[in-house]
């Protein structure tokens, strides 16, 4: 668990953090989602003392960070760069073996690593002789994201980890990122300014605005209880479409027609209603389930603006 408590930055006089306060629990992707130059990165790298911060603590699993070399924490935590932060004059390999070498891995453990990693992250072996500028952006992002995973450390820090990417190639990307094992026992800190990569990853989001948080919650309370107009007004745009997202069959099921019982079964009670329906519109034999589902979630949505 990442505790921080009040840590504030200034910067030639001018505060870009203001005493911001959050925690990050165990197994949760926390997303810090704002407009640029709201203070997101300087609070993600003072949490690995990339950047020091004027006062407040940061603690991790209890432990105050200063409590230890600012080298040896951050050998402990995980950190994915803006723009994958690759070496350009590493190759791929030598890229991913940057951390193993620090903690002088066997040669044959990184190499085993790097082979599982690389499957998981849909690479091909033949890019590890290659170059950081030979690869896609996309490629790059996965080499990015195989380097701060290799260590397997607890926590896991991502600055817009998939910044450089359309949106197809991001979603492709974010539901392999959502199934990786690895992924799911860490404590990890997202930052973006895109508005649906927060809803698709973040189990909880903190909106933040000129150096300070202005709500935490969920992606759901974000939507339907915001504390304020700027929340509310943060999540104007596309807010349909996030309502999708956030909603699942569980809680439209109430307003599904009786015999309508093809989307009841174990299992999918959890899925969102755009997963169904993007499932489901791949195929017009599913024309009137399809618009069973939509009618159910209007009747939802309605309930909800009560
Ligand atoms: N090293 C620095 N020197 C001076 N000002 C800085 C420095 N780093 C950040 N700032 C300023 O602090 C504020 C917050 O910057 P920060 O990079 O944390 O924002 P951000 O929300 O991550 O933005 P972006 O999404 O554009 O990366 C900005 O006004 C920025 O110009």
């Amino acid at each position: 668990m990442i505790t921080v408590e009040s840590i504030s930055k200034s910067f030639n006089g001018k505060k870009a953090v203001d005493q911001i306060s959050f925690q990050a629990f165990d197994q949760e992707i926390l997303v810090l989602l704002g407009t640029s130059g709201c203070g997101k990165t300087t609070t993600l790298k003072m949490i690995n003392r990339l950047i020091e911060a004027d006062s407040g603590n940061i603690f991790i699993d209890g432990k105050n960070i200063l409590d230890q070399k600012a080298e040896e924490l951050r050998m402990g935590i995980g950190f994915v760069m803006q723009h994958s932060g690759l070496f350009p004059h590493y190759t791929i390999q030598q890229n991913i073996a940057v951390v193993p070498e620090l903690l002088k891995w066997d040669k044959k453990k990184t190499k085993r690593k790097t082979d599982e990693l690389l499957a998981k992250l849909h690479l091909s072996e033949e890019v590890l002789s290659r170059f950081p500028h030979e690869l896609s952006g996309g490629q790059q992002q996965r080499v990015g994201i195989a380097r701060a995973l290799i260590a397997d450390n607890p926590v896991l820090l991502m600055d817009e980890p998939f910044g450089a990417l359309d949106t197809i190639t991001k979603a492709d990307i974010h539901s392999e990122f959502k199934s990786l094992e690895e992924l799911k026992s860490k404590t990890i800190i997202l930052v973006t300014h895109d508005v649906q990569e927060a809803f698709e990853l973040g189990h909880r989001i903190c909106l933040m605005d000129q150096g300070k948080i202005v709500q935490t919650g969920t992606p759901r309370e974000m939507l339907y209880h915001p504390e304020n107009d700027f929340v509310r007004d943060f999540f104007t745009k596309n807010r349909l479409l996030l309502e999708y997202k956030v909603t699942s069959l569980h809680h439209i099921s109430p307003f599904l027609t009786p015999e309508n019982v093809y989307y009841r079964p174990n299992g999918t009670g959890s899925k969102s209603v755009w997963d169904i329906l993007q499932q489901l519109s791949s195929d017009h034999q599913n024309a009137e389930v399809y618009e069973e589902v939509v009618r159910a979630f209007n009747q939802y949505r309605k309930s909800q603006m009560v």
